[in-house]
Protein backbone atom coordinates (compact mmCIF):
# COMPACT_ATOMS: atom_id res chain seq x y z
CA UNK A 1 0.00 0.00 0.00
CA UNK A 2 1.29 3.46 -0.66
CA UNK A 3 1.24 6.03 1.71
CA UNK A 4 1.64 9.66 0.32
CA UNK A 5 1.80 13.00 2.40
CA UNK A 6 -1.49 14.03 1.05
CA UNK A 7 -1.24 17.95 0.56
CA UNK A 8 -4.37 18.63 2.26
CA UNK A 9 -5.21 17.62 5.66
CA UNK A 10 -8.70 17.94 5.23
CA UNK A 11 -8.63 15.76 2.06
CA UNK A 12 -10.10 12.63 3.18
CA UNK A 13 -13.18 12.02 0.86
CA UNK A 14 -12.51 8.26 -1.32
CA UNK A 15 -13.41 10.18 -4.50
CA UNK A 16 -9.98 12.12 -4.93
CA UNK A 17 -7.96 9.73 -3.98
CA UNK A 18 -9.71 6.52 -6.09
CA UNK A 19 -8.34 8.59 -9.01
CA UNK A 20 -5.05 7.41 -8.27
CA UNK A 21 -3.67 4.78 -10.76
CA UNK A 22 -4.30 1.25 -10.14
CA UNK A 23 -1.10 -0.41 -9.37
CA UNK A 24 -0.99 -2.37 -13.14
CA UNK A 25 -0.33 1.07 -14.44
CA UNK A 26 2.80 1.03 -11.91
CA UNK A 27 5.86 2.14 -13.97
CA UNK A 28 3.32 3.64 -16.76
CA UNK A 29 3.24 7.68 -17.69
CA UNK A 30 0.29 8.21 -14.82
CA UNK A 31 -0.45 11.27 -17.33
CA UNK A 32 -1.89 9.25 -19.95
CA UNK A 33 -4.54 7.16 -18.02
CA UNK A 34 -8.72 8.46 -18.39
CA UNK A 35 -8.41 9.37 -14.96
CA UNK A 36 -5.80 12.11 -15.08
CA UNK A 37 -7.38 13.16 -18.83
CA UNK A 38 -10.46 14.04 -16.42
CA UNK A 39 -8.62 15.67 -14.56
CA UNK A 40 -6.72 17.72 -16.80
CA UNK A 41 -9.90 18.64 -18.68
CA UNK A 42 -11.16 19.93 -15.47
CA UNK A 43 -8.38 21.63 -14.33
CA UNK A 44 -8.69 23.63 -17.95
CA UNK A 45 -11.85 24.52 -16.86
CA UNK A 46 -10.92 25.98 -14.10
CA UNK A 47 -8.30 27.82 -15.38
CA UNK A 48 -10.71 28.93 -18.54
CA UNK A 49 -12.82 29.72 -15.84
CA UNK A 50 -10.54 32.01 -13.76
CA UNK A 51 -9.42 33.67 -16.94
CA UNK A 52 -13.59 34.16 -17.95
CA UNK A 53 -13.89 35.73 -14.56
CA UNK A 54 -10.80 38.32 -15.12
CA UNK A 55 -12.30 39.13 -18.68
CA UNK A 56 -15.52 40.20 -17.25
CA UNK A 57 -14.46 42.29 -14.70
CA UNK A 58 -11.83 44.38 -16.68
CA UNK A 59 -14.24 44.31 -19.80
CA UNK A 60 -15.11 47.83 -20.64
CA UNK A 61 -17.87 49.15 -18.64
CA UNK A 62 -21.10 49.50 -20.34
CA UNK A 63 -21.81 51.78 -22.38
CA UNK A 64 -23.78 54.20 -20.22
CA UNK A 65 -20.20 54.40 -18.05
CA UNK A 66 -18.48 55.72 -21.46
CA UNK A 67 -17.93 59.09 -22.02
CA UNK A 68 -19.82 61.13 -24.68
CA UNK A 69 -19.05 64.45 -25.57
CA UNK A 70 -22.20 66.42 -26.93
CA UNK A 71 -21.59 70.71 -27.76
CA UNK A 72 -25.05 72.38 -27.40
CA UNK A 73 -24.34 75.42 -29.85
CA UNK A 74 -27.45 77.53 -28.53
CA UNK A 75 -27.87 81.24 -29.77
CA UNK A 76 -25.94 82.72 -27.17
CA UNK A 77 -23.23 80.47 -26.40
CA UNK A 78 -22.04 77.46 -27.31
CA UNK A 79 -21.25 74.80 -24.32
CA UNK A 80 -19.84 71.21 -23.92
CA UNK A 81 -20.99 68.69 -21.98
CA UNK A 82 -19.16 65.90 -21.31
CA UNK A 83 -21.32 65.15 -17.98
CA UNK A 84 -19.71 68.25 -16.71
CA UNK A 85 -20.03 71.40 -18.35
CA UNK A 86 -17.30 73.28 -20.10
CA UNK A 87 -18.90 76.24 -21.11
CA UNK A 88 -17.16 78.09 -23.95
CA UNK A 89 -17.80 82.33 -22.90
CA UNK A 90 -18.20 83.19 -26.25
CA UNK A 91 -21.23 83.66 -28.63
CA UNK A 92 -23.04 81.26 -30.22
CA UNK A 93 -22.02 79.65 -33.57
CA UNK A 94 -25.04 81.53 -35.65
CA UNK A 95 -23.11 84.58 -34.80
CA UNK A 96 -20.40 83.88 -36.53
CA UNK A 97 -22.48 84.07 -40.38
CA UNK A 98 -19.88 86.42 -41.74
CA UNK A 99 -16.99 84.68 -41.06
CA UNK A 100 -17.65 80.93 -40.58
CA UNK A 101 -14.20 80.05 -40.26
CA UNK A 102 -13.98 81.82 -36.34
CA UNK A 103 -17.61 79.58 -35.32
CA UNK A 104 -14.94 76.66 -35.59
CA UNK A 105 -11.96 78.46 -33.70
CA UNK A 106 -14.61 79.29 -31.08
CA UNK A 107 -15.03 76.04 -29.85
CA UNK A 108 -11.13 74.91 -29.74
CA UNK A 109 -10.15 76.34 -26.92
CA UNK A 110 -12.54 74.35 -24.94
CA UNK A 111 -12.24 71.00 -27.19
CA UNK A 112 -8.65 70.86 -25.86
CA UNK A 113 -9.97 70.93 -22.28
CA UNK A 114 -12.30 68.17 -22.92
CA UNK A 115 -9.32 66.29 -24.44
CA UNK A 116 -7.72 66.81 -21.05
CA UNK A 117 -10.52 65.69 -19.46
CA UNK A 118 -11.63 62.22 -21.22
CA UNK A 119 -8.77 59.34 -20.28
CA UNK A 120 -6.55 59.06 -23.66
CA UNK A 121 -7.22 55.52 -24.19
CA UNK A 122 -10.87 56.25 -24.26
CA UNK A 123 -10.62 59.20 -26.75
CA UNK A 124 -11.30 57.14 -30.15
CA UNK A 125 -14.23 55.57 -28.26
CA UNK A 126 -16.29 59.03 -27.21
CA UNK A 127 -18.70 59.95 -29.18
CA UNK A 128 -18.62 63.51 -30.38
CA UNK A 129 -21.67 65.18 -31.58
CA UNK A 130 -22.61 68.89 -32.25
CA UNK A 131 -26.48 70.30 -32.51
CA UNK A 132 -27.52 73.82 -33.01
CA UNK A 133 -30.42 74.93 -31.75
CA UNK A 134 -32.60 78.45 -32.44
CA UNK A 135 -29.60 80.68 -33.04
CA UNK A 136 -29.02 78.51 -36.02
CA UNK A 137 -32.51 77.36 -36.86
CA UNK A 138 -33.34 81.49 -37.38
CA UNK A 139 -29.92 81.67 -39.39
CA UNK A 140 -31.02 79.26 -41.82
CA UNK A 141 -34.43 80.62 -41.85
CA UNK A 142 -32.63 83.71 -42.86
CA UNK A 143 -29.90 82.95 -44.85
CA UNK A 144 -27.85 80.30 -46.43
CA UNK A 145 -25.22 80.91 -44.27
CA UNK A 146 -26.16 78.31 -41.79
CA UNK A 147 -24.28 76.14 -44.33
CA UNK A 148 -20.79 77.18 -43.93
CA UNK A 149 -20.99 77.96 -40.43
CA UNK A 150 -21.65 74.19 -39.86
CA UNK A 151 -19.19 73.52 -41.94
CA UNK A 152 -16.62 75.03 -40.51
CA UNK A 153 -17.78 73.59 -37.16
CA UNK A 154 -17.36 70.06 -38.28
CA UNK A 155 -13.83 71.07 -39.40
CA UNK A 156 -12.61 72.23 -36.68
CA UNK A 157 -14.20 69.24 -34.47
CA UNK A 158 -12.46 66.65 -36.79
CA UNK A 159 -9.31 67.83 -35.71
CA UNK A 160 -10.08 66.52 -32.27
CA UNK A 161 -9.31 62.58 -31.73
CA UNK A 162 -13.29 61.48 -30.80
CA UNK A 163 -15.22 59.46 -32.72
CA UNK A 164 -17.04 62.64 -34.71
CA UNK A 165 -20.65 61.85 -35.09
CA UNK A 166 -21.67 65.47 -36.97
CA UNK A 167 -22.62 68.47 -36.44
CA UNK A 168 -26.70 69.18 -37.12
CA UNK A 169 -29.17 72.16 -36.28
CA UNK A 170 -31.98 70.00 -34.06
CA UNK A 171 -35.85 71.03 -34.93
CA UNK A 172 -37.39 72.30 -32.14
CA UNK A 173 -39.38 69.23 -31.84
CA UNK A 174 -36.27 67.10 -31.30
CA UNK A 175 -34.89 69.81 -28.30
CA UNK A 176 -38.31 69.63 -26.71
CA UNK A 177 -38.59 66.41 -26.68
CA UNK A 178 -35.07 65.14 -25.69
CA UNK A 179 -35.03 67.68 -22.59
CA UNK A 180 -38.15 65.85 -21.76
CA UNK A 181 -36.10 62.61 -22.39
CA UNK A 182 -33.29 63.83 -19.82
CA UNK A 183 -35.59 65.30 -17.35
CA UNK A 184 -37.16 61.95 -16.46
CA UNK A 185 -33.93 59.91 -17.10
CA UNK A 186 -32.15 61.61 -14.74
CA UNK A 187 -35.38 61.47 -12.22
CA UNK A 188 -35.49 57.34 -13.34
CA UNK A 189 -39.12 57.84 -14.14
CA UNK A 190 -38.42 55.73 -17.44
CA UNK A 191 -36.68 52.71 -16.46
CA UNK A 192 -39.92 51.96 -14.00
CA UNK A 193 -42.78 49.65 -14.36
CA UNK A 194 -45.10 51.45 -16.35
CA UNK A 195 -47.94 53.63 -14.76
CA UNK A 196 -45.14 56.41 -13.21
CA UNK A 197 -46.25 60.09 -14.30
CA UNK A 198 -43.56 61.42 -16.22
CA UNK A 199 -42.48 65.02 -15.07
CA UNK A 200 -42.81 67.91 -18.02
CA UNK A 201 -40.35 69.81 -19.52
CA UNK A 202 -40.27 73.53 -19.60
CA UNK A 203 -36.55 74.95 -21.33
CA UNK A 204 -35.85 78.54 -21.50
CA UNK A 205 -33.10 79.95 -24.17
CA UNK A 206 -32.23 82.84 -26.05
CA UNK A 207 -33.80 82.45 -29.33
CA UNK A 208 -36.66 79.65 -28.21
CA UNK A 209 -38.27 78.21 -25.63
CA UNK A 210 -39.85 74.12 -25.58
CA UNK A 211 -42.94 72.96 -23.52
CA UNK A 212 -42.61 68.92 -23.34
CA UNK A 213 -45.39 66.64 -20.98
CA UNK A 214 -47.26 64.21 -21.11
CA UNK A 215 -51.12 64.33 -21.21
CA UNK A 216 -53.40 61.20 -20.55
CA UNK A 217 -56.10 63.57 -22.45
CA UNK A 218 -53.58 63.91 -25.62
CA UNK A 219 -53.42 61.46 -28.07
CA UNK A 220 -51.92 63.85 -31.06
CA UNK A 221 -54.68 63.37 -33.04
CA UNK A 222 -55.38 66.95 -33.09
CA UNK A 223 -52.08 68.49 -33.68
CA UNK A 224 -49.85 65.79 -35.21
CA UNK A 225 -46.74 68.52 -35.70
CA UNK A 226 -46.89 68.69 -31.75
CA UNK A 227 -47.02 65.14 -31.12
CA UNK A 228 -44.15 62.77 -30.67
CA UNK A 229 -44.47 59.13 -29.32
CA UNK A 230 -41.45 57.13 -27.83
CA UNK A 231 -41.05 53.69 -26.54
CA UNK A 232 -38.98 53.54 -23.86
CA UNK A 233 -37.63 50.40 -21.31
CA UNK A 234 -41.28 48.66 -22.91
CA UNK A 235 -43.54 51.80 -22.12
CA UNK A 236 -45.23 54.04 -24.65
CA UNK A 237 -45.00 57.88 -24.57
CA UNK A 238 -47.27 59.89 -26.52
CA UNK A 239 -45.44 63.19 -25.64
CA UNK A 240 -46.64 66.84 -26.15
CA UNK A 241 -44.20 69.28 -27.52
CA UNK A 242 -43.94 72.63 -28.67
CA UNK A 243 -40.83 75.19 -29.64
CA UNK A 244 -41.21 78.75 -29.64
CA UNK A 245 -39.14 80.38 -32.09
CA UNK A 246 -38.26 83.81 -31.26
CA UNK A 247 -39.73 83.22 -27.58
CA UNK A 248 -36.41 82.88 -26.08
CA UNK A 249 -35.46 85.71 -23.51
CA UNK A 250 -33.04 86.83 -25.62
CA UNK A 251 -35.26 87.42 -29.08
CA UNK A 252 -38.18 88.24 -26.86
CA UNK A 253 -36.21 91.09 -25.09
CA UNK A 254 -35.72 92.53 -28.92
CA UNK A 255 -39.37 92.27 -29.62
CA UNK A 256 -40.46 93.97 -26.73
CA UNK A 257 -38.30 96.85 -27.73
CA UNK A 258 -39.45 96.98 -31.03
CA UNK A 259 -42.95 98.95 -29.29
CA UNK A 260 -42.79 102.18 -31.02
CA UNK A 261 -42.72 104.35 -27.86
CA UNK A 262 -40.18 101.88 -26.13
CA UNK A 263 -37.56 104.59 -25.45
CA UNK A 264 -38.36 104.84 -21.34
CA UNK A 265 -38.37 100.79 -20.70
CA UNK A 266 -40.09 100.02 -17.50
CA UNK A 267 -38.43 96.34 -18.03
CA UNK A 268 -35.44 98.09 -16.78
CA UNK A 269 -34.55 99.32 -13.45
CA UNK A 270 -34.66 103.63 -13.17
CA UNK A 271 -31.44 105.07 -13.52
CA UNK A 272 -30.31 102.57 -16.39
CA UNK A 273 -28.83 104.28 -19.29
CA UNK A 274 -27.72 102.78 -22.38
CA UNK A 275 -26.85 103.74 -25.98
CA UNK A 276 -28.41 101.18 -28.12
CA UNK A 277 -28.31 100.22 -32.08
CA UNK A 278 -31.37 99.84 -33.70
CA UNK A 279 -29.77 97.86 -36.30
CA UNK A 280 -28.95 94.68 -33.09
CA UNK A 281 -32.78 95.10 -32.77
CA UNK A 282 -34.14 94.78 -36.14
CA UNK A 283 -31.66 92.62 -37.69
CA UNK A 284 -33.02 89.47 -35.83
CA UNK A 285 -35.01 87.71 -38.45
CA UNK A 286 -37.76 87.71 -35.76
CA UNK A 287 -37.93 90.74 -36.23
CA UNK A 288 -38.16 90.90 -40.08
CA UNK A 289 -40.99 93.05 -41.31
CA UNK A 290 -40.95 95.12 -37.88
CA UNK A 291 -38.47 97.54 -38.94
CA UNK A 292 -40.28 101.02 -39.35
CA UNK A 293 -39.25 103.27 -42.19
CA UNK A 294 -37.68 105.47 -40.78
CA UNK A 295 -35.52 104.99 -37.83
CA UNK A 296 -32.62 106.34 -36.45
CA UNK A 297 -29.25 103.88 -35.86
CA UNK A 298 -29.05 104.53 -32.47
CA UNK A 299 -31.45 105.13 -29.41
CA UNK A 300 -30.90 106.10 -25.70
CA UNK A 301 -32.58 103.02 -23.78
CA UNK A 302 -33.58 104.25 -20.43
CA UNK A 303 -35.11 102.32 -17.55
CA UNK A 304 -37.72 103.54 -15.51
CA UNK A 305 -38.45 99.81 -13.49
CA UNK A 306 -42.22 100.01 -13.29
CA UNK A 307 -43.03 96.50 -13.21
CA UNK A 308 -47.04 96.25 -13.82
CA UNK A 309 -46.18 98.58 -16.91
CA UNK A 310 -43.12 95.62 -18.15
CA UNK A 311 -45.91 93.21 -17.61
CA UNK A 312 -48.41 94.82 -19.99
CA UNK A 313 -45.32 95.45 -22.64
CA UNK A 314 -44.38 91.85 -22.37
CA UNK A 315 -48.03 90.69 -22.92
CA UNK A 316 -47.90 92.81 -25.85
CA UNK A 317 -45.62 90.28 -27.91
CA UNK A 318 -48.33 86.98 -27.36
CA UNK A 319 -51.14 86.66 -29.18
CA UNK A 320 -54.22 84.96 -27.77
CA UNK A 321 -56.86 86.32 -30.46
CA UNK A 322 -56.89 83.43 -32.43
CA UNK A 323 -56.96 79.39 -32.45
CA UNK A 324 -58.59 76.98 -34.66
CA UNK A 325 -57.91 74.39 -31.74
CA UNK A 326 -59.91 72.89 -28.99
CA UNK A 327 -57.91 74.88 -26.62
CA UNK A 328 -54.74 77.22 -27.14
CA UNK A 329 -51.28 78.40 -25.85
CA UNK A 330 -50.23 81.40 -27.64
CA UNK A 331 -50.10 82.43 -31.01
CA UNK A 332 -52.61 80.11 -32.34
CA UNK A 333 -50.70 76.56 -31.30
CA UNK A 334 -52.79 74.12 -29.80
CA UNK A 335 -52.08 73.03 -26.18
CA UNK A 336 -53.79 70.03 -23.81
CA UNK A 337 -54.20 70.57 -20.42
CA UNK A 338 -51.50 70.57 -18.16
CA UNK A 339 -50.70 67.93 -16.28
CA UNK A 340 -48.56 66.45 -13.89
CA UNK A 341 -45.15 67.83 -12.38
CA UNK A 342 -42.20 70.19 -14.43
CA UNK A 343 -38.80 70.73 -14.60
CA UNK A 344 -38.10 74.24 -15.96
CA UNK A 345 -34.33 75.00 -16.61
CA UNK A 346 -31.83 76.95 -18.61
CA UNK A 347 -32.52 80.84 -18.17
CA UNK A 348 -35.47 79.75 -16.38
CA UNK A 349 -33.55 78.69 -13.41
CA UNK A 350 -30.39 81.26 -14.34
CA UNK A 351 -33.15 84.04 -13.93
CA UNK A 352 -35.51 82.79 -10.84
CA UNK A 353 -32.07 81.79 -8.89
CA UNK A 354 -30.61 84.86 -9.28
CA UNK A 355 -33.92 86.61 -8.23
CA UNK A 356 -34.46 83.98 -5.48
CA UNK A 357 -37.72 83.18 -6.82
CA UNK A 358 -37.27 79.51 -7.01
CA UNK A 359 -39.82 78.64 -4.52
CA UNK A 360 -42.37 77.93 -6.43
CA UNK A 361 -44.80 77.04 -2.88
CA UNK A 362 -44.72 80.58 -2.16
CA UNK A 363 -47.88 82.50 -3.38
CA UNK A 364 -48.27 83.94 -7.03
CA UNK A 365 -49.18 87.65 -5.73
CA UNK A 366 -45.50 87.20 -3.29
CA UNK A 367 -43.81 86.50 -6.30
CA UNK A 368 -44.88 89.68 -8.15
CA UNK A 369 -44.67 91.88 -5.39
CA UNK A 370 -40.86 90.72 -4.80
CA UNK A 371 -40.38 90.81 -8.55
CA UNK A 372 -42.28 94.85 -8.81
CA UNK A 373 -39.31 95.15 -5.90
CA UNK A 374 -36.61 94.43 -7.40
CA UNK A 375 -37.92 96.42 -10.93
CA UNK A 376 -38.01 99.37 -8.79
CA UNK A 377 -34.69 99.35 -6.99
CA UNK A 378 -32.48 101.69 -8.93
CA UNK A 379 -30.16 100.46 -11.10
CA UNK A 380 -26.93 101.88 -9.32
CA UNK A 381 -27.91 99.90 -5.75
CA UNK A 382 -28.62 96.46 -8.06
CA UNK A 383 -25.32 97.41 -9.23
CA UNK A 384 -23.66 97.72 -5.66
CA UNK A 385 -25.35 94.61 -4.28
CA UNK A 386 -24.22 92.32 -7.42
CA UNK A 387 -20.91 93.62 -8.21
CA UNK A 388 -20.02 89.99 -9.39
CA UNK A 389 -23.10 89.80 -11.97
CA UNK A 390 -22.42 90.23 -15.60
CA UNK A 391 -24.08 93.39 -16.35
CA UNK A 392 -25.46 91.97 -19.40
CA UNK A 393 -27.32 89.27 -17.22
CA UNK A 394 -28.03 91.88 -14.31
CA UNK A 395 -29.49 94.75 -16.78
CA UNK A 396 -31.72 91.97 -17.49
CA UNK A 397 -33.48 90.41 -15.03
CA UNK A 398 -36.13 92.62 -14.20
CA UNK A 399 -37.46 92.21 -18.27
CA UNK A 400 -36.41 88.50 -17.43
CA UNK A 401 -38.71 87.15 -14.82
CA UNK A 402 -41.54 89.61 -15.49
CA UNK A 403 -41.23 87.60 -19.07
CA UNK A 404 -40.65 84.35 -17.59
CA UNK A 405 -44.22 84.81 -15.53
CA UNK A 406 -45.81 86.17 -18.83
CA UNK A 407 -44.95 83.01 -20.33
CA UNK A 408 -46.11 80.19 -17.41
CA UNK A 409 -49.39 82.02 -16.67
CA UNK A 410 -50.73 83.67 -19.39
CA UNK A 411 -48.72 81.97 -22.59
CA UNK A 412 -48.96 78.25 -21.14
CA UNK A 413 -51.73 79.28 -19.30
CA UNK A 414 -50.50 77.97 -15.27
CA UNK A 415 -52.81 78.89 -12.69
CA UNK A 416 -51.79 79.79 -9.83
CA UNK A 417 -52.28 76.44 -7.74
CA UNK A 418 -50.59 75.11 -10.62
CA UNK A 419 -47.18 76.84 -10.77
CA UNK A 420 -46.50 75.33 -7.53
CA UNK A 421 -45.67 72.11 -9.96
CA UNK A 422 -43.05 73.91 -11.72
CA UNK A 423 -39.64 73.03 -9.90
CA UNK A 424 -36.87 75.47 -11.21
CA UNK A 425 -33.67 73.24 -11.64
CA UNK A 426 -29.85 73.29 -12.73
CA UNK A 427 -29.44 69.46 -12.27
CA UNK A 428 -30.87 66.43 -11.87
CA UNK A 429 -28.61 63.78 -10.05
CA UNK A 430 -25.54 66.24 -10.57
CA UNK A 431 -25.97 66.09 -14.37
CA UNK A 432 -26.98 69.15 -15.89
CA UNK A 433 -31.03 69.27 -17.02
CA UNK A 434 -30.82 70.20 -21.03
CA UNK A 435 -31.54 68.49 -24.44
CA UNK A 436 -28.08 67.05 -24.65
CA UNK A 437 -27.94 64.09 -22.25
CA UNK A 438 -31.24 62.99 -23.94
CA UNK A 439 -29.72 63.41 -27.46
CA UNK A 440 -26.72 61.27 -26.86
CA UNK A 441 -28.80 58.89 -25.29
CA UNK A 442 -30.67 58.57 -28.45
CA UNK A 443 -28.37 58.16 -30.67
CA UNK A 444 -25.93 55.94 -28.54
CA UNK A 445 -28.94 54.20 -28.34
CA UNK A 446 -28.70 53.78 -24.41
CA UNK A 447 -32.48 53.77 -23.53
CA UNK A 448 -34.22 50.65 -24.98
CA UNK A 449 -36.97 50.69 -26.35
CA UNK A 450 -37.92 46.71 -24.31
CA UNK A 451 -37.70 46.37 -20.49
CA UNK A 452 -34.21 45.07 -19.96
CA UNK A 453 -34.86 41.71 -19.37
CA UNK A 454 -34.39 41.06 -15.59
CA UNK A 455 -31.64 38.64 -15.11
CA UNK A 456 -31.40 36.15 -12.37
CA UNK A 457 -28.90 37.59 -11.06
CA UNK A 458 -27.79 41.03 -11.06
CA UNK A 459 -24.67 40.99 -13.41
CA UNK A 460 -22.48 41.21 -10.40
CA UNK A 461 -23.97 37.92 -8.75
CA UNK A 462 -22.83 36.33 -12.43
CA UNK A 463 -19.30 37.49 -11.45
CA UNK A 464 -19.05 36.08 -8.38
CA UNK A 465 -21.07 32.79 -9.07
CA UNK A 466 -18.87 32.11 -11.75
CA UNK A 467 -15.52 33.08 -9.49
CA UNK A 468 -16.53 30.38 -6.80
CA UNK A 469 -17.34 27.85 -9.31
CA UNK A 470 -13.66 28.54 -11.09
CA UNK A 471 -12.06 28.51 -7.49
CA UNK A 472 -13.54 25.21 -6.56
CA UNK A 473 -12.51 23.52 -9.53
CA UNK A 474 -9.34 24.80 -9.40
CA UNK A 475 -8.93 23.56 -5.91
CA UNK A 476 -10.12 20.51 -6.51
CA UNK A 477 -7.89 20.35 -9.97
CA UNK A 478 -4.72 20.97 -7.85
CA UNK A 479 -5.96 18.42 -4.86
CA UNK A 480 -6.85 15.20 -7.52
CA UNK A 481 -3.29 16.26 -9.13
CA UNK A 482 -1.24 16.71 -6.02
CA UNK A 483 -0.56 13.21 -5.01
CA UNK A 484 0.51 12.38 -8.49
CA UNK A 485 2.83 15.31 -8.85
CA UNK A 486 4.03 13.83 -5.52
CA UNK A 487 3.86 10.32 -7.01
CA UNK A 488 5.73 11.41 -9.98
CA UNK A 489 8.16 13.50 -8.41
CA UNK A 490 9.40 11.32 -5.66
CA UNK A 491 9.63 7.80 -5.13
CA UNK A 492 6.90 6.22 -3.11
CA UNK A 493 8.13 4.23 0.23
CA UNK A 494 7.36 1.32 0.05
CA UNK A 495 6.29 -0.22 3.67
N1 LIG B 1 -28.25 85.07 -15.81
C1 LIG B 1 -27.66 84.16 -16.56
N2 LIG B 1 -28.08 83.98 -17.82
C2 LIG B 1 -27.45 83.05 -18.54
C3 LIG B 1 -26.42 82.24 -18.04
N3 LIG B 1 -26.02 81.41 -19.03
C4 LIG B 1 -26.79 81.68 -20.10
N4 LIG B 1 -27.64 82.67 -19.79
C5 LIG B 1 -28.62 83.30 -20.63
O1 LIG B 1 -29.80 82.52 -20.52
C6 LIG B 1 -30.42 82.43 -21.80
C7 LIG B 1 -30.59 80.98 -22.13
O2 LIG B 1 -29.31 80.34 -22.07
P1 LIG B 1 -29.20 79.02 -22.91
O3 LIG B 1 -30.32 78.09 -22.59
O4 LIG B 1 -27.83 78.51 -22.81
O5 LIG B 1 -29.49 79.65 -24.32
P2 LIG B 1 -29.05 79.06 -25.70
O6 LIG B 1 -29.00 77.57 -25.62
O7 LIG B 1 -27.80 79.74 -26.12
O8 LIG B 1 -30.27 79.53 -26.60
P3 LIG B 1 -31.23 78.61 -27.49
O9 LIG B 1 -30.47 78.29 -28.74
O10 LIG B 1 -32.43 79.47 -27.73
O11 LIG B 1 -31.54 77.40 -26.69
C8 LIG B 1 -29.56 83.19 -22.78
O12 LIG B 1 -30.11 84.48 -22.85
C9 LIG B 1 -28.22 83.28 -22.10
O13 LIG B 1 -27.55 84.49 -22.42
C10 LIG B 1 -26.01 82.48 -16.70
O14 LIG B 1 -25.12 81.80 -16.19
N5 LIG B 1 -26.66 83.44 -15.99
CA1 LIG C 1 -30.63 76.05 -25.19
Amino acid sequence: MFLFPVCSPFLTSPSCLSVFPPPEMKGKNPWNTPTTIIITVIGIIAIVALVTVAVLQNRHLPQKYKYGIVLDAGSSHTSVYIYKLCQIYTVGISSYASAPWKAGESLRACMQDVEQQVPKKRHRQTPLYLGATAGMRLLKYNSSMSDGVLQAVEEALQKFPFSYQGARILSGQEEGAFGWVTVNYLDDRLSQVCGLETTGALDLGGASTQISFVSDKYNGSESPSNSVNFRLYGNDYNLYTHSFLCYGKDQALLMTQSVPEMLNDPCFNPGYTAIKNYSKIYDSPCLSGWKPQKIPTHFTHNGTGNFQQCQRIVKSIFNFTHCKYSQCSFNGIFQPSLQGQFGAFSAYYFVMSFLNLTDTTMPLEAVKAKLAHYCSTPWNQIKQQHPEVNEKYLAGYCFSGTYILTLLMEGYNFTSEEYSNIKFIKKIKDSDAGWTLGYMLNLTNMIPAEAPDSPLLPYSGYVSLVTIMAILLFILFILCLCPLWTRCSKQPEIV
